[in-house]
Parts: C-alpha cells; structure tokens; sequence
C-alpha cells in the first residue's frame, strides 16, 4: 500500500497558483491576491506575464488596474511563465485557461485545459489541489482527474476538483469578490476544507457554497450561460413579433419585468449576444448533448443560436434598406465594436460582425470604440477607425449604434445631426431615446421600437 505523503496546507497560510492570465485568470490571481493570498499568475505568453508583472492589465476591466497595483505592491502576487516553479511552491492550482470553439465543429477545445494541468500535475512534488475554472463540456473533469492520477509523481496525494466561474466581463473584481454562488464539484473533506479557506471572505459575506460532483458543477456553468442566452433571443423573437404588430418591445420587457419570476435583466433587445462566452458555450453544449443524446437541448439551443445570428443580419438589411437597398460607396458610422460596454473584448463581437459585413458589400466602414479600438483593429484591419464619435457620425449615409457604451446613449443627437448631410440612424441596442433623436431631426429605426 503506497503510504502517500500529503502537505496539510492550512498549516501554513495557502499558496496560489493560477494557471491563464487572461480576462479570467487575471482577475482571479489579482483577487486572490487581494483576499490575502500568495499568488503566482501562469501563463504561456510572456508579453501578458511581462505586462502583469509591471503592473499593466493588457486589457480593460474597471477597477482591476488599481487592484494590480495593490497586490504587486504588498510582494504577494507575482507572474511567471515558469509552470514548474510556480506548482513546486504553491497548494492550490487554479485552471484558467482558454477553451475556444474549435475551427472545425461547435465543441470546445480542450487543449489548453489539458496542456495546463498537466504541467500542474507532473510538477506536484508535494501533492495538492488542481482547482477547474475554465467552461468545459460536462465529463472533462472525470477525465482529467484520470490524467492527473497518471501523472503525479508516485506516492504523491493530488486532488482535482471543479469550481466554474461566473464574472461578468466589465463587473469582474465585484464578481470575484463577491458572487452570487460558489460551486464546488467533486470535492473531499479536505479539498472542501481548503477551499473553503480561499472563499472564507465572500462565505462570510454571504455568498452560498453549493457542493456536488463533477458533471453537476461543470453543466451549472455551461447551463447558466445557456439560460442567459435563451432569454435573450426569447425576447429578440418577441422583437420580431413588436415590430410585425407596431408594438415596442423595450415597453413589452420593461412590463414583463415587473413579475419576479422572469425579471428585467437579460431583455434587452437587438444585436444579440456576442463575446468569448455565451456563443461559444452554447455551441459546445449542443455539441455535447448529441454526443450524449440528448437532442431536444441541442434543438433548443440551436433556435438560440439561429435566432441570436439572425439579429446581426436583420441589422445588416436595416443598414440597406436605409441606403435604398445598397451601402455600395455609401459611407456608414458605427458607434461600438466590444461584444458589450465597459470591455474591450471583441471576441464574436456582433457590432465588428455587422461593421464587417457592410464593408463586403462596399461600404466605407468608420468605427469608433471608446475601448475596442486597437482589439478592433488588430481583428478586423480592413474596417476604417475613428478616434471619436464625430469622426464616425462627419458625413455618414447612416449611423449604426451597436454597442450601448454610456457616452453613445448620452450624444447630444442635434449636434451630429449638424454633421451629416443624412442623419439616419438605427438604434440596435435600443438605448437610445427615439422621440430625442427624432426630435432633432433624425430618421430613427431599431429593432422592435415603434415602428411608427
Ligand atoms: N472571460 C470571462 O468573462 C469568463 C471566462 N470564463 C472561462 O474561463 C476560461 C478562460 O477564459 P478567458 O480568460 O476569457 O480566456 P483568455 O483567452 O482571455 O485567457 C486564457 C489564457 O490562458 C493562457 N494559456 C493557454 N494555455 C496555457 C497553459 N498551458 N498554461 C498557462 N496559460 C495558458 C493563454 O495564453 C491566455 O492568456 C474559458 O474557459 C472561459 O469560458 C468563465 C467565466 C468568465
Ligand atoms: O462565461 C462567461 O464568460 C460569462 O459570460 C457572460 O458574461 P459576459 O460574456 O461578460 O457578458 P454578458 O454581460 O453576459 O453579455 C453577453 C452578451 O449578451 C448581450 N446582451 C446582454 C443582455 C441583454 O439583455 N441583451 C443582450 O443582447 C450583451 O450585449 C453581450 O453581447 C455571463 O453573464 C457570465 O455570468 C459568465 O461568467
């Protein structure tokens, strides 16, 4: 019988690795940091680990530029792209990493999860625990543990259980800090107890733990996502309905809102979700519940898929239809390019794809992103760019407001007016006030909103 060596970690204070430094991983390490941890952030690439580690966040998210540099400052966060090294010394392995589509079917790639806990798991000289946060399709985890117990050196006592994650992109520290659940699947006695000890902050602050196996914790996150994305094209069919019938959807979601049970967030209607997430996560979910049989999900999930896509085209049509049919020549504004606010996340961003599309056609493309910019440009290169909204709106044939940033709904819509020989616009995120819009002289349309 191997008499396996095990480190009670509680006997000193708890050493952190993260493994992915990305808009998950970065916030993670730094909050842990935060939450009076030592921290080291893993990552591949050297220019994120050289970025973080002087203190620059290589993207935005509000409030975690401060954060970084109050947690570099106390010594107990650092980076590295050493994996060995940062394993050899730390008692929980938090797995952060990408798990894109795949170029060649809707299932998740699962490469990166599985190259990042592998390094983990052959460095475990004295054992520990291996922590999933990244969204996987429901059965990674059993098989992973079964790597990781190929893996670790001999006589070593490992533990691999799955924790999802759940920030929003844009609210990530307030998530981290404070969320709204904590699910711990597949975890012993003692790896509760460990990780029980990292949350001890938001546990006292209230937030439940919700402890089960590994496929109900992996199918929690990729369910709560699916649901999110559901409701969204829930609301963006009964936009379709608004605009046969010339009723306003924005007053239809705000009366709907009233009842508790189905609540005001998530419907919103228009563009439809885009981001590193939602369209990815419910793709991978339809894949994996054919694969599992499970084929009245994956028919549901493809209507949500369909219905979310169809809002990109119907915008495209719109910004036709505004230019008589065609965009070819025509110069055409468009005011966003994040997936949503206060990120400058472009991944499957719904208003690049919508920008890029009019530029197939002919259009001569200005996008202005107060964030996204340079993520915009290094993704879509061929679009114009401007550096401000005016640049965008000077001349435009029409304007398209595709991501709902504040200062967008707050333009004062008389003075473009006064840049453009043409002012058309249509509100795709239906945040901006048609009657004030019209009321200074623009032809105002957006998806679902009184056609009148
Ligand atoms: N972005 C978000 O708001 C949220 C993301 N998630 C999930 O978290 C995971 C990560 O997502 P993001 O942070 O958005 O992705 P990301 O692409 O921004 O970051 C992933 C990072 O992992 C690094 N990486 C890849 N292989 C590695 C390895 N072997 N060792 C160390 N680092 C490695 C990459 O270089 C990259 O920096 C995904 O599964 C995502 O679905 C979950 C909740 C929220
Ligand atoms: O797994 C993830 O990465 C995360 O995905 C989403 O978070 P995020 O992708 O940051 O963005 P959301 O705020 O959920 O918005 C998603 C998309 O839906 C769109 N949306 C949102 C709300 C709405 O009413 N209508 C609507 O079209 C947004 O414009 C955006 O494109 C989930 O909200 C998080 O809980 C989850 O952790």
């Amino acid at each position: 019988m191997s008499t396996k060596r095990t480190t009670t970690p509680a006997a000193r204070p708890l050493k952190i690795s993260v493994f992915g430094t990305g808009y998950l991983g970065a916030t993670h390490a730094v909050a842990m940091a935060e939450l009076g941890f030592e921290v080291v952030g893993v990552d591949v690439d050297q220019a994120k680990v050289d970025a973080l580690a002087a203190g620059k966040v290589p993207f935005f998210e509000p409030g975690l530029p401060e954060l970084l540099e109050k947690t570099l400052a106390t010594g107990r966060l650092t980076f590295t792209t050493d994996a060995a090294a940062a394993v050899a010394d730390a008692d929980v392995h938090f797995v952060c990493v990408g798990t894109p589509q795949q170029r060649t079917s809707h299932a998740a790639n699962l490469q990166y999860v599985e190259d990042a806990t592998l390094a983990i798991a052959r460095n475990l000289t004295r054992g520990g625990v291996i922590v999933g946060k990244s969204t996987v399709p429901v059965g990674t985890a059993a098989r992973l543990r079964e790597l990781v117990a190929a893996t670790v050196p001999a006589g070593v006592d490992a533990e691999l259980l799955w924790n999802p994650e759940f920030l929003r992109e844009g609210k990530a520290v307030g998530d981290t800090l404070h969320p709204d659940r904590i699910v711990l699947g597949g975890v012993s006695e003692k790896s509760e107890a460990v990780m029980r000890q990292v949350y001890a902050a938001p546990i006292a602050e209230g937030s439940p733990v919700v402890v089960t196996d590994l496929p109900t914790a992996e199918l929690v996150k990729v369910s709560a996502n699916a649901f999110l994305a559901t409701k969204i094209s829930f609301i963006n069919a009964i936009a379709g309905v608004c605009e046969a019938a010339g009723a306003d959807v924005t007053v239809l979601a705000d009366a709907l809102g009233h009842d508790v049970r189905i609540g005001r967030q998530f419907l919103d209607a228009g563009l439809g979700f885009g981001g590193g997430c939602l369209p990815k996560d419910i793709r991978a979910l339809m894949h994996r519940s054919k694969e599992l049989g499970a084929n009245r999900a994956a028919a549901l999930l493809q209507q949500v898929d369909e219905i979310n896509m169809g809002q990109r085209e119907r915008v495209v049509d719109m910004a036709l239809e505004a230019c008589g049919g065609s965009v070819l020549n025509k110069r055409v504004g468009v005011l966003g390019a994040a997936f949503k606010p206060l990120t400058d996340d472009v991944r499957d961003s719904p208003a690049l794809n919508v920008a890029a599309a009019l530029h197939l056609r002919g259009a001569q493309v200005t996008v202005f992103d107060p964030e996204a910019g340079d993520t915009a440009r290094r993704a879509f290169p061929t679009l114009g760019y401007g550096t401000s909204v005016d640049e965008a709106v000077e001349e435009c044939d029409v304007l398209l407001v595709l991501t709902e940033w504040k200062q967008f709904v707050d333009a004062d819509p008389a003075r473009l007016a006064g840049l453009t020989r043409t002012p058309r616009v249509i509100d795709a995120r239906g945040k901006l006030s048609a009657a004030q819009w019209r009321a200074a002289g623009w032809e105002f349309t957006g998806l679902g909103r009184l056609a009148a």
